[in-house]
């Protein structure tokens, strides 16, 4: 179940609106210009799955996107908790950043912690296996995939160099909710 916090971004205890409501988190999150989707999930891949498998079971996806909206690179993020990096790759996310692109993610399976600011605001969002969230340019956000990580998530990039972030230095993330998993 995808859930949404909202928090404002100077006081952690101050919970604004929450809800598991898909039409309500889609409805609040394109206040702030944030696509938000649940898609069916065809096919039954587990967390670790190599990326020419994920790629080949949403290729129609894949192309749909990539013609509709111009993306021109797609990668394929898949973890288990088995994974030796796994504590480097979760730090690699967990401080506040932006792309100078829109962030695409499709959840194929497991789930994630999406983090974003704007608007004097903190916008929590866990999302699921089936959930597409795009987060636009120059948003900052941050992503926690917890200890024990369990996701495979499509990312796809507007910029041929794939995954490139600026950190803004913040350590607002430090504040706020970590995935425990
Ligand atoms: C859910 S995919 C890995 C996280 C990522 O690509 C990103 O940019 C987080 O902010
Ligand atoms: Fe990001
Ligand atoms: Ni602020």
């Amino acid at each position: 179940m995808s859930i949404i916090r909202i928090y404002t971004d100077h006081d952690t205890t101050n919970l604004l609106f929450t809800s598991d409501n898909s039409s309500k988190i889609q409805s609040r999150l394109a206040e702030i210009g944030v696509r938000f989707e649940q898609w069916q999930t065809g096919s039954d891949l587990s967390a670790g799955a190599q990326q020419e498998e994920v790629i080949s079971a949403y290729q129609q996806d894949i192309e749909r996107l990539m013609r509709e909206d111009g993306y021109q690179t797609v990668d394929v993020v898949s973890l288990n908790s088995d994974h030796p990096q796994k504590a480097e790759l979760r730090q690699k996310f967990l401080s506040e950043h932006t792309h100078s692109e829109d962030e695409v993610r499709f959840f194929v399976s497991g789930e994630g912690l999406f983090t974003l600011h704007a608007e004097q605001k903190i916008f929590e969002v866990l999302c699921q296996k089936g959930d597409l969230i795009s987060v636009p340019a120059n948003t900052p956000h941050w992503f926690d995939m917890g200890p024990n990580p369990g996701f495979i998530a499509i990312r796809l990039f507007n910029n041929p160099d794939g995954w490139v972030a600026n950190f803004t230095g913040s350590d607002i993330a430090e504040r706020f909710n970590r995935l425990e998993n």
